[in-house]
């Protein structure tokens, strides 16, 4: 071990930490020590005084005291104050200037005095002893913390054992020896406190240095493993997170006087303590996933309301197990709430905040008989009286933070309890986003172009590419024959999968169905269904979707910009990998939303908007785009019954008009890939129709069969020739004299037409040469001539049929009849 002097004022771990256990056996030492300490004083204060000192016989008499009335409550809690005062009290010494190893041999001299002193507290009842214990136990923990490189650890990791050790130490002592022995054992388990820590300071002194990776890191939001959740904004004054620790101190801090009020054993105390930890063990870790389609500040909002409330449940309760659970639930909040949050705070501040606030408000005293009926009054203990006023406080911080928490700020309170729960962006059956794509990538280099083991798990049989699929099985039709996918090479060169568009105004249902459709399609025979949205199918996707939705957003343009950029990183990294490699990809939006909301609603320009997405994608453009479409007004009750809504759902009637006015526009201009889907009726009805349209689509014609031309670059149509229904993925760009249509302009993807007029379809393209001969990709089963260009009064007209028809379904369901 090296010797630094002073020379080297902030001694870093390395040299002189060994091993990494041993940081955490003096705090699981010291922890024991502590609260048996705390519970020693508190007990001798209230029955003996501060000074008074008791036989260890008279122990057990305590609980008699407390029922008889003579328990001193504000004595006990200034001793039990006392402990944490000045156990903490060593934080002021100058440790890093003495060095790591004149801090250690500090440390282990108060480690020894520790233990020498508890001791004597065997013999020697009083509560000053068990605070003199106290503070020089604190200082050698002090210490220790002061020359540790990484001290923040995660404190239910070197609470857990020493908290329920107490529980079962000092159960098992009143289950045999009656309440009072609970008192007694504790002096036994400050002298075990103690020597722990003694031992875990020798370690320190003795040990090796730990290796990279030994500490226990303290695992805040940031080192979470990457999760499909709405993403913590780095929070730079984070007061709610400070007050869900107030609660926590507080709560944590009042169990010994609640439990001293309730008359019951000092394993009761251990109890609590032990609820709280679990509770906040269990929410600190299970933070990152919870309710995943929630913005984390709202999480955190309501995680602070919901620990006020269940706080002021405590402290009505007077039965020690509701107490418990609740104290548990409240830690778990605490956990969860403050994990959502990207945060550089103390927690000490708020939790030594909220045990001050604890005790202040018990040493108040105030008490109160409250009816509750002609039967029946509360008696409002002094304890009581305190968890009632942290929990208030609680509660009323938690919604002043759900309309002013966050680098946003957030608005409404309405909670959407199915979107909140589910995850909102990518969902493969089994694996994250992440994996997924990263899967994606490896087998996309790995794969060999057109081996059809590539598209779909279900088709990697013997019989080989060349097989010609069932006619109207799904997982079949998406099989291209090896010749057409072996054409498919190519840079920027489309796949061989499936890309599927649900597009729709707000509240049409698309975030319900996507997973429904997923699901489908999943049970008809699909291996690889994904299904993401935009914005924020990707985890920067989700940044960017916070900066665009959330509060009052940004300017138009910056919109714009905001979305293209989250659609640039999603396709990039996300649906054009797993397209690429066979798989199905549903997104809940993409350009057409960009179109919809930002060239129409914005007015910021048709051509402009879509020229930024074809630049962002590379021009990919969905094989099928599904078109939710119900009149506005109809949503709104949809919409309000859901809550959440972000300032573009909040748009007027006109915008909203005007939104759905342009999908059903987009959807007129190119019938081939569109189907506008009637939202309206109950979620199964929608979902039959979304799947009656795919796998209309999908299954296609029975007559429609191109064959592989032989050249590998296409199939012309022929009776003989397997049925081809190979979704393609366009990614061709626009060609001279290609007129941009439908998402993002797209270059048109029709099927070529060869001399005799037979369609020839062309699985990928991957640059097409300029001119108005480029090959192009089709999607379609049934190969269909290249559909003309419609004129303006075609499209028109198209588009007002296809309005008529969503007014008379809506008028239909409004009269109750069938549609
Ligand atoms: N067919 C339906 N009938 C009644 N309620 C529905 C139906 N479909 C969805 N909902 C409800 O309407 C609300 C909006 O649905 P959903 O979030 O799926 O729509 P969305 O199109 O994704 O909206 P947004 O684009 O604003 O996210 C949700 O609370 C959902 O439970
Ligand atoms: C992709 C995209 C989205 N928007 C708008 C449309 C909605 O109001 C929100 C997304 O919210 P959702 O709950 O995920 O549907 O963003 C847009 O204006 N432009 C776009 O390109």
């Amino acid at each position: 071990m090296s010797e630094q002097g002073s020379a080297n004022p902030a001694p870093a771990l390395g040299a002189q930490q060994p091993a990494a256990v041993a940081p955490v056996v003096v705090e699981a030492g010291a922890w024991l020590a502590m609260l048996a300490l705390a519970g020693l004083a508190f007990s001798l204060a209230g029955a003996f005084g501060l000074t008074g000192r008791a036989d260890p016989s008279m122990l057990t008499g305590i609980r008699e005291a407390a029922a008889g009335g003579d328990f001193a409550l504000r004595t006990a809690v200034i001793a039990y104050a006392l402990v944490g005062i000045v156990a903490a009290a060593g934080v002021f010494l100058p440790v890093r200037r003495w060095g790591g190893s004149l801090s250690l041999r500090i440390a282990a001299g108060a480690a020894l005095v520790a233990a020498v002193l508890s001791f004597v507290l065997l013999f020697v009842l009083t509560a000053w002893l068990s605070i003199l214990t106290a503070a020089v136990a604190g200082i050698a923990v002090v210490m220790v913390l002061g020359v540790l490189s990484n001290p923040h650890r995660k404190p239910w990791r070197s609470a857990g054992i020493p908290v329920v050790l107490l529980l079962v130490v000092t159960y098992g002592a009143q289950l045999l020896g009656g309440v009072g022995a609970g008192h007694t054992v504790l002096r036994w388990m400050a002298v075990l406190g103690c020597l722990v820590v003694l031992v875990g300071v020798l370690l320190l002194l003795t040990g090796r240095a730990p290796q990279p990776g030994e500490a226990p890191q303290i695992g805040a939001f940031p080192s979470a493993p990457r999760m499909s959740v709405r993403e913590a904004v780095p929070v730079k004054n984070a007061w709610a997170c400070h007050f869900l620790f107030f609660v926590l101190g507080a709560v944590g801090i009042l169990a010994q006087p609640a439990v001293a009020e309730l008359g019951f054993g000092q394993a009761g105390t251990a109890l609590i303590v032990c609820a709280v930890l679990l509770g906040w063990a269990v929410g600190f870790e299970t933070g990152p996933t919870f309710a995943p389609g929630m913005s984390r500040p709202r999480l955190t909002s309501f995680a602070l309301i919901a620990a006020g409330v269940l706080t002021i449940g405590a402290g009505a309760l007077t039965e020690l197990s509701g107490k418990a659970v609740l104290s548990g639930a409240v830690a778990f909040l605490v956990g969860l709430g403050v994990r959502a949050q990207d945060y550089a705070f103390s927690r000490r501040v708020g939790a030594g905040l909220g045990m001050l606030a604890g005790l202040l408000l018990t040493l108040a005293g105030v008490s109160a008989e409250i009816p509750l009926s002609d039967a029946a009054s509360w008696n409002l203990t002094s304890t009581e009286f305190a968890y009632e006023v942290v929990g208030v406080v609680a509660l009323i911080a938690g919604i002043a933070a759900l309309f002013a928490f966050g680098p946003h700020g957030i608005h409404g309170i309405g909670v959407d309890v199915v979107h909140a729960f589910r995850i909102p962006a990518v969902r493969t059956e089994d694996r994250t986003a992440s994996e997924a794509t990263e899967d994606t990538l490896r087998s996309t280099d790995a794969a060999a172009p057109g081996s059809s083991e590539a598209l779909l798990g279900s088709t990697g049989d013997d019989a080989g590419p060349a097989s010609p699929p069932a006619p109207g099985d799904l997982s079949s039709a998406l099989t291209v024959p090896t010749a057409s996918a072996a054409s498919a090479g190519g840079a920027g060169g489309a796949g061989r999968g499936l890309f599927i568009a649900l597009e729709g105004g707000d509240g049409t249902g698309k975030s319900t169905q996507i997973h429904l459709l997923a699901e489908a399609l999943r049970e008809r025979g699909i291996t690889e269904v994904v299904t993401t949205r935009e914005p924020g199918g990707t985890e920067p996707g989700g940044r960017l979707r916070s900066v665009v939705l959330d509060g009052d957003g940004v300017s138009p343009r910056a919109e714009a910009l905001v979305f293209a950029a989250d659609r640039a990183h999603h396709v990039a990294t996300l649906v054009r990998p797993i397209v690429e490699r066979g798989g199905v990809v549903i997104t809940d939006r993409y350009i057409d939303s960009s179109r919809a909301y930002q060239a129409a609603g914005r007015a910021l320009g048709d051509e402009e908007i879509a020229a930024l997405s074809r630049w962002a994608t590379e021009g990919l453009v969905p094989d099928l785009t599904l078109v939710l479409d119900a009149d506005p007004a109809s949503l709104a009750g949809r919409l309000s019954a859901r809550g959440e809504q972000n300032h573009l759902d909040r748009e007027d009637a006109a915008f909203r008009e005007t939104v759905r006015r342009s999908f059903l526009e987009y959807a007129a201009q190119e019938p081939e890939r569109y189907r506008v889907i009637d939202a309206g009726g109950s979620v199964d009805d929608v979902a039959a129709r979304l799947l009656e349209a795919v796998t209309a689509v999908l299954d296609g014609a029975p007559a429609a069969r191109p064959a592989p031309a032989e050249d590998g670059t296409a199939g012309t149509y022929s009776d003989e020739a397997p049925t081809v229904v190979s979704p393609a993925v366009r990614s061709a760009q626009p060609s001279a004299g290609s007129p941009h249509q439908g998402d993002g302009g797209r270059a048109a993807a029709q099927p070529l037409r060869d001399a005799d007029e037979a369609p020839t379809l062309v699985h990928r393209v991957a640059a097409p040469p300029a001119g108005p001969t480029a090959p192009e990709a089709d999607t379609a089963a049934e190969p269909k001539p290249a559909a003309p260009r419609q004129t303006s009064r075609e499209r028109l007209r198209a588009q007002a049929e296809i309005e008529r028809q969503a007014r008379e379904r809506l008028r239909s369901q409004r009269d109750g009849r069938q549609p």
